[in-house]
Formats: C-alpha cells, sequence, structure tokens
C-alpha cells in the first residue's frame, strides 16, 4: 500500500471458562490468558499502531479488593509498552511475595490484571485526538458491580455529533468529546436502568440489598441493554464490552461493515477482528472460527453461558470490501485466495496496456500487502505464457527443430523486486523546501533489470489520494528508465469517502474526485459542480434516510478508462519520461473475487446507512465551500 491510510481498530476478547488453577496446571501459569491476549493482540497490530490497551476483569471477588484492571498506551509501539508494564507489575508482584510462585489463588488476589475476563485492544483514532484518554478501553464506573462497564470497540458512528447532543438533551455532561465515549455512556445508561428495575424487583420479592446483588448478575438482561443503545446507532461497529460483575459482549453492526470472529472450547471463548489471530492463538481450525452475524450480539453471561442475540435487525449484508483488499492480514485462508483472484482478474487488462508483450515486461509490486494480489496476478500470467508456448508449439505441426522448442520452452515471466519501502526515512520529514527530495526517497528501487524497452507493471492494493505515487514510486520508477510504467491497483477507484472507520472523510483528497473535476473542466462542463452543490444544500435539512447521493452526478458522464486516464495523467509529472498507465480492478471483478464482502459505497457510493448519504452530501458541501471539517 502505497497511500497512507488511517484505517480501524482490533479488538480482542478472551473469557477463561475454567478456574485460574486449572490454566496453571495444565499449561503452567495462571497468567495463560494474559498471554494468550498478548499474541491475539500482537496478531492484530495491522489493524492499530497509535494507541493499544488491555482490561481485565476478575471474578468472585470478596468486596474491598481490586478486580477490574486496565493498562493503556499511546507510545510508538503501544502493545510492548502495555505489555512491557503489565510483566513489570506481574514480576514485581512475584519478587515481592515469592511464595506466590504456586499459589493461583494469592496471585489472583494480588497481582493485577490476571483474571477471568480480558479484553485488548489496538487503536487507529478515526475521531479525536491520539491522545491517551482516546485509546481505548474506556471505563464506566462505579461502587455498584453490575454498574461497572468497559468498552472498546472497531466503530465509527456516522451520526456521533446526535448522539453527543442527544446525551446533553438528557441532562447529561459528558467528560470528553471522545467517540467511545458517547457510545459507552449510551450503554451505560441502559445497564443502570436494567440493575434498578431489577432491584425494584427483587426488593418486592422481599430480598434484602446484599441478597439482591448476585440475583441482579444473573439476571441482567444484556441483549435488552444493548437493544436500547444501538436503536439509533449508525455506523459500522465491532463493539465489544465487560460489565463488572463478569458479563461480556460483542456486537456487530447490522449491515455486517465491520468484521467480528468467535471461537469456543471447554476452556475458552474468544472474540476477535480477524479469524486467522483466533486460529494461531489458540491453534484452532478454519471452521471452528465463525463469524459473528450481522445485528448479533455474542453474549458470554458469567456463569459462562455462551448465546448469540439478535439485537438489530439485519440491513441488507455489505461488509467491508477493503477489509478483504488491504485491512485484514493476508493470512486469513480465505483472504488470500481472494487477494490472489483481484491479482488474476486483472490481468487481462495488463495485457492490454503491455500489447502482449510479456518478454519486455518486468512485473512487480509495491510491497508488503499488494504481495498476494501480485502472486494472482503472476499466476494469471503464467498461465498466458504457458498458451502462447503451446501455440507456438502446436503451429509447428511437429516440424520445430530442438532448439526451436527450446526457445520456446525458455520463455520467462520476468518478476522482479522492484520497489523498496524505506519507512525509517518518514521520520526526517520536516516541511520546508527539502520536503519533496526527501519524500521521493521514501521508496527505493532496485537497480539494474529494467531495459529502456520494458514495460514495468507494478500492483498496489488501491490508490486513494495518489500522493506517495506522484512524489515518490513513478519518480523512482522511472529512473530505471522503463518504456512504460503499469500502475495496476487491486481495488476499484475510490470516489467517496468512507465513514464507518476508514479515514477518508474529506472527497478533495481522492485522486478519483480529481480527476472528474478535472475532465469537467476540460469539457467546460463544471456548471455541474454548482448543480450538485446546490441540490446538496437543499438536503442538509432531510432526514438522514430521505438524502440521496447527488455526488454520483459528478462521475456519471465518464467511464471508468476516462478517469483512469486522467488519474495517470494527473500523477505524471512533467520530468517523467515513461508513460504511465494506470488499471483499476472493476467493481463487478471486486464482487466476483471476494463475494462475501460486498461493501463498495466507496467505489459506488452506495452507502449501507442512510447515515452514510448525509455524509456524502455534507462532504460535498464542505469541498465546495472550502471548509476543512469533517464531514462526520
Ligand atoms: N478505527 C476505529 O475503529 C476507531 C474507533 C473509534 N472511533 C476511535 O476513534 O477511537
Amino acid at each position: 500500500m502505497s497511500d497512507q491510510l488511517k484505517h480501524e481498530c482490533g479488538i480482542a476478547l478472551i473469557r477463561l471458562l475454567k478456574p485460574l488453577e486449572y490454566y496453571k496446571e495444565k499449561y503452567g501459569t495462571a497468567f495463560y490468558g494474559i498471554n494468550k491476549m498478548y499474541l491475539m493482540m500482537e496478531k492484530q497490530h495491522n489493524r492499530g499502531q497509535d494507541g493499544a490497551g488491555f482490561a481485565s476483569i476478575k471474578l468472585d471477588v470478596k468486596p474491598g479488593e481490586r478486580y477490574i484492571s486496565r493498562v493503556r498506551s499511546n507510545a510508538p509501539q503501544p502493545i510492548q509498552d502495555i505489555f512491557a508494564q503489565i510483566n513489570n507489575r506481574i514480576n514485581d508482584e512475584m519478587t515481592a511475595l515469592p511464595e506466590m510462585k504456586d499459589d493461583v489463588a494469592a496471585q489472583k488476589k494480588n497481582i493485577p490484571y490476571v483474571g477471568e475476563l480480558l479484553m485488548g485492544h489496538v487503536r487507529y483514532g478515526t475521531f479525536g485526538k491520539n491522545s491517551i484518554e482516546s485509546v481505548h478501553p474506556f471505563l464506566r464506573q462505579n461502587n455498584w458491580m453490575h454498574r461497572n462497564l468497559i468498552m472498546a470497540g472497531n466503530f465509527n458512528m456516522t451520526n456521533v455529533f446526535k448522539l453527543f447532543n442527544k446525551l446533553v438533551e438528557l441532562g447529561q455532561h459528558p467528560k470528553d468529546m471522545a467517540d467511545t465515549v458517547t457510545v459507552m455512556e449510551k450503554v451505560g445508561h441502559f445497564q443502570d436502568r436494567e440493575v434498578r428495575r431489577l432491584y425494584k424487583k427483587f426488593k418486592k420479592e422481599g430480598l434484602s440489598k446484599i441478597e439482591a446483588s448476585p440475583k441482579i448478575a444473573q439476571e441482567i438482561d444484556v441483549a435488552k441493554i444493548l437493544r436500547k443503545s444501538a436503536r439509533d446507532w449508525d455506523g459500522g461497529y465491532a463493539m465489544g464490552g465487560l460489565m463488572g460483575h463478569g458479563d461480556a459482549f460483542l456486537l456487530r453492526d447490522p449491515a455486517g461493515i465491520r468484521p467480528a470472529y468467535y471461537y469456543q472450547d471447554d476452556e475458552v471463548v474468544v472474540v476477535a477482528s480477524e479469524r486467522p489471530v483466533i486460529q494461531t492463538a489458540f491453534n484452532a481450525q478454519f471452521e471452528d472460527v465463525h463469524e459473528l452475524d450481522p445485528g448479533k450480539a455474542i453474549i458470554i453471561k458469567k456463569d459462562g453461558t455462551v448465546t448469540l442475540d439478535q439485537i438489530s435487525e439485519p440491513l441488507e449484508r455489505k461488509a467491508c470490501s477493503f477489509e478483504r483488499i488491504y485491512f485484514s492480514r493476508g493470512s486469513d485462508a480465505e483472504i488470500y485466495q481472494e487477494r490472489k483472484m483481484l491479482g488474476r482478474l486483472l490481468f487481462p487488462k495488463i495485457m492490454e496496456k503491455i500489447g502482449n508483450d510479456i518478454d519486455n515486461s518486468v512485473f512487480s509490486y509495491i510491497p508488503n500487502t499488494a504481495e498476494t494480489s501480485f502472486y494472482g496476478m503472476i499466476e494469471a500470467a503464467h498461465q498466458v505464457l504457458n498458451e502462447q508456448k503451446r501455440d507456438a508449439i502446436l503451429a509447428g505441426e511437429g516440424k520445430l527443430t530442438q532448439e526451436q522448442v527450446e526457445n520456446t520452452l525458455s520463455r520467462k515471466l520476468r518478476t522482479e523486486k522492484i520497489a523498496i519501502k524505506d519507512a525509517k526515512l518518514r521520520t526526517f520529514i520536516t516541511e520546508d523546501s527539502s520536503r519533496d527530495d526527501l519524500v521521493a526517497h521514501v521508496y527505493d528501487v532496485t537497480y539494474g533489470v529494467v531495459k529502456p524497452t520494458d514495460h514495468l507493471v507494478i500492483i498496489d492494493d488501491s490508490i486513494v489520494r495518489g500522493t506517495t505515487l506522484k512524489k515518490s514510486i513513478l519518480k523512482m520508477m522511472d529512473r530505471l528508465h522503463p518504456k512504460s510504467i503499469v500502475v495496476v491497483s487491486s481495488a476499484p477507484q475510490i470516489r467517496y469517502p468512507d465513514c464507518y472507520g476508514i479515514d477518508m472523510a474529506r472527497l478533495e483528497g481522492l485522486i478519483a474526485f480529481q480527476a472528474a473535476l478535472h475532465l469537467h473542466k476540460d469539457r467546460g462542463t463544471e456548471s455541474i459542480i454548482k448543480d450538485i452543490y446546490a441540490k446538496c444544500k437543499v438536503q442538509l435539512e432531510y432526514e438522514d434516510r430521505d438524502v440521496v447521493n447527488y455526488v454520483k452526478e459528478l462521475y456519471d458522464p465518464f467511464t471508468d478508462e476516462e478517469i483512469s486516464d486522467k488519474i495517470a495523467e494527473l500523477l505524471s509529472d512533467d520530468d517523467l519520461n515513461a508513460k504511465v498507465e494506470i488499471i483499476y480492478q472493476k467493481v463487478e471483478d471486486l464482487h466476483k473475487a471476494c463475494p462475501k464482502n460486498l461493501g463498495d459505497w466507496y467505489f459506488t457510493g452506495d452507502y449501507p446507512t442512510d447515515g452514510g448519504n448525509r455524509v456524502v452530501n455534507r462532504a460535498f458541501i464542505n469541498f465546495f465551500e472550502g471548509n476543512d471539517e469533517r464531514a462526520y
């Protein structure tokens, strides 16, 4: 991936179903849960590097003993940082009381973090700042056990301001503008109400306060709380939560935009944002890890009962296709095949651009995530090359000499590692005039394998803003003097903002949007920009469900190819010698390759929730008015 794209968060939840002694006996440590959580977070570090956090709950402790621990970090290596803190603390306590070594009860009593219920989170912020206060999990604390709530999520709500204002209208005074607080306060509000309802019920039945408490824990209806809380959430989410008394949940949005997977055996229940994370950490088989259905919550009661509850009416399933193209780790059995298919499906178009001249083409990729689609592209290329060889041999009708046959068979695909990412360089980049020259060196190239007669074909996951392509990759590749550079994007053109967790909130940053604007200018049809603006303005007063995405009209007059060609032009500086061509995946082919993740709003403008149309409407107004604000 050449564009820096802020995206996603990763979530991990573990419930140990057996007493801690069991893990000590079987695996040699009562810190089994913490170790597994470390693995699960580390295996999801791709999903967030702005911050990381961990929280745990000890079940069945005596009043006065601490049972909730949390640690968060926004240090440069946040996962390492929090587990260093956890380790240090554990070591300190163990050194102070060495007789605890084999005494699990004492460890549980004296050492924080050791618990039966654990939640971890890695963050890429989509809302608010990167301060430590914005790092999940968030705590809502109370002296009543059942009223404690810990939340962490991979989410973005399109209507977070509306939700915030609702809290204020209720007379509340949220302490923070963080979206996680807004969402958590909603759940906390209904959790409080449910606790109150149950308390009244038990009081009526003649139970004392102390008798009612364990009964509340048993009967607290988590599904009901979530149903009420999520009623007016509009967005993509996988929201995880722990309640003080030991219930836990993870809720997925009704369109299945954000991912969530779970696994259960007789020792653990586990939930994570990505499947292979669970497979690797628990040595589980692919078919034993299940996807959580859209609109459902997995609820783990304190007694270990696990249920899957429908929380909101499912919408049409629109799981984010970017998860498959780029965000999720490509080690997932399905995602790996899908990425390869994305590369394979692009090959016919590549052949057109290189004039079928495989021998004079060098094939490569932008590291690292595009490597898998590169393998698929190469498989397709091999197939075509083999067909060419077969046809050449058959055309000889058995009369070819040995040398001729050998020559044909010796034709090989030229796959090379061309682009090299020099990540460290970023840290030196300053704002002064030397910046552009340094930026060019963010990528380096391999010298000596490209000839002036060659086409250089380079595949990337996607082209969002195109900045790095323009400022670095194309310039560096041009130094190799190829005849042409064919940039291949395994994702279609990104034309619309995202509002469900990917940080692409502004239209004017998108290179496809810029290309459409330029095409209108070239053709003297710019008046459409004003017309769309007028239509958007009118809609400001509309209810979300009535808003139409008029930004589509900006793209309607052009074919995909016209926009791709314009993008190629915009990304080619005058000083480039090679001709630049750009090939994008077709939306139909994306769906063919990733049939379970049909969420494609950033490519098509078809938003899966009503709030999406409001966001794109606002984004266009912001663009037109030169307003820097975010559209949600
Ligand atoms: N990427 C995410 O899921 C972000 C979660 C949340 N919106 C935050 O900004 O903290």
